[in-house]
């Protein structure tokens, strides 16, 4: 199968700074591919490059089998981290805007969105007045009438809330069960596991790349139980070694039992050890 969008060894450099640094990705129909990765790991960067949206340094992308351009991009529904809306507009206004650029035909009413779109439910206020939840409901419903092939989406929930979150991912979902292929950013685990692929992105390159159980890959933390968990805590930690919390029980990402043990020193405690989460896999590969 064609993949509908496919980069290989794709680089961007900013001066100095290799944000990108040789990325191969595919995202086929119907598939749902989650980008992780901590802040300045190149998600944005390498989105917009493969988009053709920003020029890449080296490497290539085809965006439904050509070399990004005009009309490649009408085939997609983009939705940027600044949720590209104009604020003095209105959620309708926005729409109707977005629509004519990408060719939509107005319906008897002079509306320009798809029958049933969600957008000419929203209240009649500019996009300004909105909370930042419902401006990024706005920006992805928006994205939607022309019929994209692909759905490239950066961040969308960042700042919205929970269920406003949950209800986002279930279109997403909808839409792949309908065939189209979702690029998403997200840095949150509860998303990630909604995702069929993830690729884990660090300092420009991609980590590790699968499924959740594919990333995680019987990687496996020592876990700590003592009754003073605080202690145990901070002579781990001041031992320099990887270590995190899970209510009072303290988890060593990255080292073997024995290097814990030694540096308890002496501390009482339990030690055992416990498979990664996928947040842990995400702080070890970034290490
Ligand atoms: N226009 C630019 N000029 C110079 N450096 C840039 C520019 N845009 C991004 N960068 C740098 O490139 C690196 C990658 O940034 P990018 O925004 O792509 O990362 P990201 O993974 O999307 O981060 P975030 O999750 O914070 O959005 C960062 O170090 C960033 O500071």
């Amino acid at each position: 199968m064609n993949a509908l969008l496919s980069t290989r060894s794709l680089r961007k450099s900013y001066g100095d700074l290799d944000a990108v640094r040789g990325v191969d990705l595919d995202v086929e129909a119907g598939e749902i591919v989650g980008l992780l990765g901590a802040n300045g790991a190149g998600k944005t960067t390498f989105m917009r490059c493969a988009l053709g949206i920003l020029a890449p340094s080296g490497g290539t992308s085809l965006l439904f089998g050509r070399p990004p351009s005009r009309l490649g991009r009408a085939r997609i529904g983009y939705v940027p981290q600044g949720r590209g809306l104009y604020p003095d507009l209105t959620p309708h206004e926005n729409a109707q805007f977005s629509a004519a650029a990408y060719g939509v035909r107005a319906g008897t009413d002079g509306s320009a969105l798809a029958e049933g779109s969600p957008v000419d439910s929203y209240p009649r206020r500019l996009v300004r007045e909105l909370p930042l939840g419902l401006q990024r409901r706005v920006a992805f419903d928006i994205a939607l009438p022309h019929g994209p092939q692909l759905l490239v989406l950066d961040e969308p929930t960042s700042g919205v809330g929970p269920l406003e979150s949950a209800e986002l991912w279930e279109v997403i979902g909808r839409q792949a069960a309908a065939g189209i292929g979702v690029l998403v950013t997200t840095h949150t685990m509860n998303e990630a596991i909604q995702c069929d692929r993830l690729a884990v992105m660090v300092d420009g390159s991609i980590a590790a790349e699968g499924t959740e159980a594919d990333i995680i890959a019987g990687a496996t933390v020592v876990t700590v139980e003592a009754a003073d968990w605080q202690a145990a805590f901070d002579r781990l930690v001041q031992a320099g070694l990887l270590v995190s919390l899970a209510g009072r029980g303290v988890r060593v990402l990255g080292a073997a039992p024995e290097q814990v043990l030694t540096a308890l020193d002496g501390l009482p405690a339990a030690i055992g050890t416990a498979p990664v989460t996928l947040d842990e896999r995400m702080a070890l590969l970034a290490q």
